[in-house]
Parts: C-alpha cells; structure tokens; sequence
C-alpha cells in the first residue's frame, strides 16, 4: 500500500491554476525531492497531503495518506485528524511557538496521544520528557532544551522541528524548504538528520527544494513540478542537464554549464531563488 496516493489533483486560487491534474505514488521508506522552478506548486502539493489545502471539487480528485482519505472530489475526509497524527510537517519558517522553550516545542509532537488537561497545564509524563531529551540529543541541541525558541539559530530551530516529529512518531515527514533559510553547514545537517530518519528508521520523506545538488546527495527519487504538472518523476541520478534546464528555463543556464563541466551530477547547483525571497 503506498504511503502516499495522489490522483487528478487540481487547485485553482482565483485565476491561478496552482496543480493541474497531479498524480504522485510514493511508497513506505522512500526519500524524494520535489524539485521545481518558484511557483510551480511544490508547496500547494505538500499542503494538500496534509489536508491545509482542499482541492477544486472534481470526480477524480483523490489524496490518500497511508491508505485513508484526505480529500476526495473536494471534500475533506473524517480522517483527517488521525492522519496528521502520523504526518509531521517541516516548514521553511521552523513553526515553533517562539516564546516556549524548545523542550515545550518538542513535547507538542506527543501532544496527539496525550489528554487535553495534560497539555493545558504542561504537566507531561517523564516518559514523554525523556523521549523528548532523547530527540533533541539525536539532533545534537540538547543543552538547548530550556532555551525559548527564539533564541536558536535557524538551523538549531529546524533541528527542533526535527525531533518535534521524532517525539511524534511520524512515518510521513512533509518537509517544505526546510533548509531555504539556512547556511550551508546548517542545510547539510538538516538534510542528513531527514536522511537519517530515512535509513535508520524507514520514516518516509518528502522534501520540497531549491539546491539540486541536496537532491542529488541525499534523495533517491525526484519528483519534478512545472507550472503545476509533474514533468520528471524517477531516480534523481537520471535528471540531465536538459531536463533541468526545462524544469528551471533559461536563467539558470550558467550553473548548469558549471555542473556539467565537472562529471560528479553531485556538483552544487543552487538555483537562483526569484523574486520571492527578497520580497
Ligand atoms: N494562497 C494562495 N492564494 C493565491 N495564490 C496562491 C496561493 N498559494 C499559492 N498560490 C499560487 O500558486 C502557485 C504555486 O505556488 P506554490 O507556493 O505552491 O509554489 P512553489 O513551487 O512552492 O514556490 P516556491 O518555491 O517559491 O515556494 C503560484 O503561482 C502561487 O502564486
């Protein structure tokens, strides 16, 4: 059964037609990329499987997440909760409650299995506590524990968001952009920790970017959006200059001829962030 089942998906915001008859498979233990120029729906697909999104009604539009319904024909499921219990979701801006400290941050992942009055007064079991100092040990940030939030770096940030769904238990990690905002050391780590989670314990992952090369290193298989439909879906290994250039146009001619001149496809290729970012 995969982990992801998408078919038809389709959204419109006013005149804007974000996803245009998407469908995507993905399969328990997969890392992929989804790679694509700004725009061209990376992050409108990730909200839908996580149902922030409600696609256009239509009789063939369906998103399954480990075999139950998201959203079928515009219409949310009555799973939807349960799903989002299973499924963490990594945003480029951390999502941390800035003035709690990282621990607290962490603890919300565990928030799904815990009754109400228990989050409410932050009275949360040791075994939960001890989970939660395990996380943040994985990730390397534990003397971080106390701090508030907004007091950590971004890439410690994200490396809270990491355990947050390590606390959770998540099997689907939706990751988008995770590392836009980071510098280079801070995005290998971030990347390797996804990786990780991957390998050692067969977290299925999906992650949104714009550095091909952290698709080349780090994901097996990538999925390539444009203007909203799926144009490459395969082993990242395979993605040619050419393709690139399709999925990225003209603009980003002069890196590809630098990754081109040296052999190893691994050749950092950051692609320019359009206006976006500096907005
Ligand atoms: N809430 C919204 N209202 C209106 N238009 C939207 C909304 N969200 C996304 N769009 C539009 O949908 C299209 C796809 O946007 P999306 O954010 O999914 O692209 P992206 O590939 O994630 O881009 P980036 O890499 O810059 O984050 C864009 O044209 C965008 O302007």
């Amino acid at each position: 059964m995969p982990v992801i089942d998408v078919r038809d998906l389709r959204k419109t915001f006013g005149t804007c037609l974000a996803l245009k008859g998407v469908n995507l498979t993905v399969h328990d233990g997969e890392m992929v990329a989804l790679l694509g120029a700004s725009g061209s729906g990376k992050s409108t697909l990730l909200r839908h499987l996580s149902g922030l999104h409600r696609a256009d009604a239509g009789p063939g539009s369906r998103v399954q997440v480990m075999g139950r319904t998201v959203q079928e024909a515009g219409r949310c499921g009555g799973a939807v909760r349960d799903i989002r219990a299973s499924v963490a979701m990594i945003f480029q801006q951390f999502n941390l409650v800035d003035r709690l400290p990282v621990m607290h941050n962490v603890l919300a992942g565990a928030f799904h299995r815990l009754p109400l009055w228990r989050t409410l007064l932050k009275r949360f079991p040791p075994q939960e506590c001890e989970a939660a100092l395990d996380a943040l040990e994985r990730v390397g940030i534990a003397e971080r524990a106390w701090q508030r939030a907004s007091t950590l770096s971004g890439g410690q940030q994200q490396r809270a968001a990491i355990s947050r769904a390590i606390v959770q238990r998540a099997r689907l990690i939706l990751a988008d952009e995770p590392i836009a905002s980071l510098d280079p050391e801070s995005s290998r780590k971030v990347m390797e920790l996804l990786a990780e989670l991957n390998r050692e314990r067969g977290v299925t992952v999906v992650v949104s970017l714009h550095q091909v090369d952290h698709a080349f290193a780090y994901c097996p298989r990538t999925v390539a959006l444009r203007h909203g439909e799926v144009v490459y879906d395969g082993p990242t290994a395979s993605l040619t200059r050419e393709r690139l250039k399709h999925l990225y146009g003209t603009q980003s001619d002069e890196l590809f001829e630098r990754a081109v001149a040296t052999p190893a496809a691994v050749t950092p290729v950051v692609l320019p962030r359009p206006a976006l970012q500096a907005a």
